[in-house]
């Protein structure tokens, strides 16, 4: 039984988290998006048009002795924020620290949209959701962490994202010296394939927490937090200055004084949103108005607890209590 760890790099304002892969015999070291929102470990290849690659590390599946060709499979996959990506499959050795799967189906994209192309430090994406959302057809196949856990102490992960710092990806334990105070559980619906939860309340500020059923995903490939619109209109309303632009494409505020905590529940416990991470990023060159990291999930049909909710809390994703665990740090 084996555990594992690996540092991950927020990128500026905390935009992504990057961290390192290696693919094939002799290993190729990509640099890759961990998203527990998505299913598909693809990335960036020698198939793709030379047009389409800026800075990003291929992986060449013909300089890899391990790797082999997976007849007649391809994926295809669109994100949330309409980011898209497509290919062909091989099955190659992948490790993550110290951890090795030998035969992961590794998606060498052949196409990758723009917002790929122009993230010169992105290599591709390893999902951490359910492998039942896996985009491989005819056959859908496993994620890294489904294929590694049989070998984990215990199949679970942790994330242990910072604001502006390296964190951490742990694999099969739950580091007590990652966390203070108690572990608030709440169980996992993954019927869609995410790691879905219902949080029961919210507070802004220092009020006692509003009794509202908000169910959502903990997704670390969303930068935000995306929640119902009102709840976003009862906490801008009490942020001087905050006003929808639609030019920006969200609620913008003056990014001084620092706006209030957002604060939701999880099971019996709470997780604060610190007011300086609701700031997510200045819109002017004076650094006069900041973009909330806190907007509507209107149209996606449930929330994101992306990173800026992630990033306050060490949370373990238990596969199997099939629960999440969010803990302060
Ligand atoms: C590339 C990417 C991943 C995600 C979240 N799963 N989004 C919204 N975009």
């Amino acid at each position: 039984r084996q555990t594992g760890t690996v540092e991950t790099d927020a990128e500026k304002h905390d935009v992504e988290y990057l961290t390192p892969i290696s693919i094939g015999t002799p290993p190729q070291d990509l640099i890759v998006d961990f998203d527990t929102g998505s299913s598909d470990l693809w990335v960036f290849s020698t198939e793709m048009a030379a047009k389409d690659i800026k800075g990003q590390a291929v992986y060449d599946p013909n300089n890899s002795s391990t790797s082999e060709k997976l007849q007649g499979s391809t994926w295809q996959i669109t994100y949330g924020d309409g980011s898209s990506s497509s290919g062909d499959v091989y099955l190659d050795t992948v490790t993550i620290g110290n951890l090795t799967v030998p035969n992961q189906a590794v998606e060498a994209a052949k196409k990758v949209s723009d917002e790929f192309t122009d993230d010169p430090n992105n290599d591709g994406l390893l999902g951490l959701g359910f492998s039942s959302i896996n985009t491989v057809q005819p056959t859908p196949q496993n994620t890294f962490f489904d294929n590694v856990k049989k070998n984990l102490d215990t199949p679970l992960f942790t994330t242990d994202l910072k604001h502006g710092a390296p964190g951490s990806y742990n694999f099969g334990y739950i580091d007590p010296a990652a966390y203070i105070g108690n572990i608030s559980w709440t169980p996992v619906d993954n019927s869609q394939g995410f790691w879905g939860f219902t949080s029961p309340g919210y507070a802004v500020g220092t009020e006692t927490l509003r009794n509202h059923s908000i169910s959502g995903i903990a997704d670390t490939g969303t930068t935000l937090l995306l929640l119902p619109k009102s709840i976003v209109k009862a906490y801008y309303s009490e942020v001087q200055g905050a006003q929808y632009d639609s030019s920006q494409g969200g609620y913008v505020f003056p990014c001084s004084p620092t706006p209030p905590d957002f604060v939701f529940g999880v099971n019996n416990g709470i997780v604060t949103v610190p007011g300086d991470m609701v700031l997510y990023a200045p819109i002017d060159s004076a650094n006069q108005n900041c973009f909330g990291g806190i907007q509507s999930d209107t149209g996606i049909g449930f929330s994101i607890f992306g990173d800026v909710a992630l990033k306050t809390s060490f949370v373990v994703f238990d596969a199997g209590g099939l629960q999440l665990g969010w803990a302060a740090k």
